[in-house]
């Protein structure tokens, strides 16, 4: 079943075509993996797909409801959620105080002033299991300035997973990581569960195919192909626009 549908989207930058005749459906429960070279269009169709940018034409549904043309937050409302290639974490406030703010953010709650905080347990509650699931507990008291770049965007992974959504889109996860901090981020990718439906912006080949069920390659703000990892990793035009071909996409195993 759809859960995202994107059909015929285009769209430009002061009469620059970024996006043209852009479609892609993803499946419920499906890691949708987005490749293509720099300045593809990658970041720009996520901008699109979430009302960040206002499309020129076309459609992009979730779940059958229309959500292009609407402002951003009919995209939160149906599930939707995405981290950005830059972080955007209070930078001063602990790990644990930037998750409170996200999950309150996403409660019909109405603060009172004279209630102390301890006291919203259920909001402590869940804070306390998404940073022990994903492996922030030991550092929850740090300030987000004192935490290594790959542990702020790992941070801000799990404030988009505070909203609950149904359909995750990571911009560049991995980029700016160390080898190991990339292998914990594509550990918790792969294990989250299929409740949350998965498109990711990657360049990390590796990343890429060890989470991929689907891959869609960008190429001149055009989808060039969409099919199965196998597929795209035998491609050699795939290979042409990467790398000018000659080196393989992935190693062999
Ligand atoms: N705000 C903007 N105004 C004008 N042109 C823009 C703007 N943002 C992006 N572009 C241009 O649109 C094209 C697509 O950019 P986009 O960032 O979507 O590509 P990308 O595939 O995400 O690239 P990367 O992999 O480098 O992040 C590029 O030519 C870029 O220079």
């Amino acid at each position: 079943m759809s859960l995202l549908k994107v059909e015929r989207v285009h769209k430009s930058y002061n009469g620059l075509q970024v996006l043209k005749n852009v479609s892609l459906d993803v499946q419920a429960g499906e890691r949708h993996v987005l490749i293509g070279p720099n300045g593809a269009g990658k970041t720009t169709l996520f901008h699109c797909m979430t009302g960040t940018l206002p499309i020129d034409e076309g459609v992009v549904t979730v779940n059958g409801r229309q959500i292009s043309g609407l402002p951003p937050y009919t995209a939160v409302r149906v599930g939707m959620a995405r981290t950005f290639q830059k972080n955007n974490l209070f930078d001063n406030l602990t790990v644990e105080e930037n998750l409170h703010l996200a999950i309150a953010a996403c409660k019909p709650y109405r603060f009172h002033f004279f209630k102390p905080f301890h006291k919203y347990t259920d909001l402590l509650e869940e804070a306390e299991q998404l940073l022990k699931q994903w492996d922030l507990w030991e550092r929850r008291a740090c300030v987000v300035n004192q935490l290594s770049y790959g542990e702020q965007r790992l941070l801000e992974l799990l404030l988009a997973l505070a909203s609950k959504p149904r359909l995750l889109l990571l911009d560049e996860p991995t980029s700016g990581m160390s080898p190991a901090e990339t292998a914990q981020t594509t550990r918790l990718m792969q294990s989250m569960p299929r409740s949350i439906t998965l498109l990711v912006i990657e360049h990390d080949m590796d990343v890429v195919f060890s989470i991929a069920d689907r891959i869609t390659v960008l190429h001149h703000g055009e989808v060039f192909l969409s099919g199965a990892p196998e597929e795209i990793r035998r491609d050699e035009r795939v290979k042409e626009i990467y790398f000018g071909g000659g080196a393989p996409l992935y190693a062999e195993a």
